[in-house]
């Protein structure tokens, strides 16, 4: 069997007193999105800065490709690309010189990529623009762009989507899926448990340094307590006391309106149950995804 784009194990960093990461093993398959998860501070960064090399492990091993950063140096990177909070650039050169800059560093054939790499990331139009005057989304998009000069066979991406406008993410979990496609690995963090829904294999929710869950999607579902959604409707007391009688409802009275728990098919049986007893529905919406459930019961009290 070839070594896996990454396999991690026992990984743990310290910053004086604090531990970021306390000992935490992670394996990304080829082709699989790989999503990272977690409360601020939960240490997402410090794990994906070890895997890149950027930070020294206190204990614990980094394979990429079976390579480790102690034995392999700089080769332990090829193949990959990415980066760890924001991506810098000069801001008095254009986007396309910046990656003329970087492609010159990696040699091979980044330099003939630099077209089709800015065009993969939205950024034909202004390539020719100083980085300066760049939008913290089309820096974004431009660390995409650096990230895949390197024709990766594994991205590894710090919250890929933060600073984009909801096109800008749609773009960006559109080309996420099509490199995961073409066999790309791709190990990314994020706040957003949607996004992590909608682009994702495989989940490891990090907190207090440690993987409070680490599975497939699938997996992390079959965890979720049941959705909750908001109710109002035209007489709150009877809803609430319908909601006893509907089985796997419950229901609860908030300042503005109900707060109801039930998967979608009971949702379902509990609003005809409402409109045969005369109960008017106003307004039904979603206030938390299933999976979104999932991430605060496994992180709340975790010490974050
Ligand atoms: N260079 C550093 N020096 C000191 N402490 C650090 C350093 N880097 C991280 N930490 C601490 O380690 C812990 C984990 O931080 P990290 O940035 O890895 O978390 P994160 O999950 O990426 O958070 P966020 O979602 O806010 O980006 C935090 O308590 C942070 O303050």
């Amino acid at each position: 069997m070839p070594d896996a784009p990454i396999e991690a194990s026992g990984l743990v960093r310290r910053f004086g007193a604090t531990v970021a990461v306390a000992g935490v093993d992670l394996r990304v398959g080829p082709g699989r999105v790989h999503g990272m998860a977690g409360p601020n501070g939960a240490g997402k960064t410090t794990l994906l800065a070890m895997i890149l090399g950027l930070v020294r492990p206190d204990a614990g091993e980094v394979r990429l490709f079976g390579r480790t950063h102690a034995a392999d140096g700089a080769r332990a990177l090829d193949g990959v690309g990415g980066f760890v909070e924001a991506p810098a650039f000069y801001p008095y050169l254009t986007g396309r010189a910046n990656l003329a800059l970087l492609a010159d560093l990696d040699g091979g054939g980044a330099r003939d990529r630099i077209g089709a790499v800015l065009e993969l990331a939205g950024l034909g139009a202004a390539a020719g623009a100083r980085v300066g005057g760049y939008s913290v989304g089309m820096r974004q998009r431009l660390g995409l762009a650096a990230a895949l000069l390197r024709d990766p066979r594994l991205l590894i991406l710090d919250e890929p989507t933060s600073g984009l406008d909801p096109s800008g993410r749609r773009d960006v979990r559109a080309l996420v899926a099509r490199l995961a496609g073409e066999g790309v690995a791709v190990l990314l963090s994020s706040h957003d448990m949607d996004e992590v829904e909608d682009l994702c294999d495989d989940v490891t929710i990090v907190a207090g340094g440690r993987a409070v869950f680490d599975g497939t999607l699938a997996e992390l579902r079959g965890r979720a307590p049941a959705p909750a959604f908001r109710l109002a409707t035209g007489d709150d007391p009877a809803a609430l006391a319908l909601a006893a009688d509907v089985p796997g409802v419950t229901a609860e009275a908030r300042d503005d309106g109900l707060l109801v728990r039930a998967p979608r098919e009971r949702l379902d049986a509990y609003v005809i149950a409402l409109g045969r007893a005369g109960v008017a529905v106003r307004a039904l919406a979603l206030e938390s995804s299933a999976l979104r459930g999932a991430f605060f019961a496994l992180t709340e009290g975790a010490d974050a």
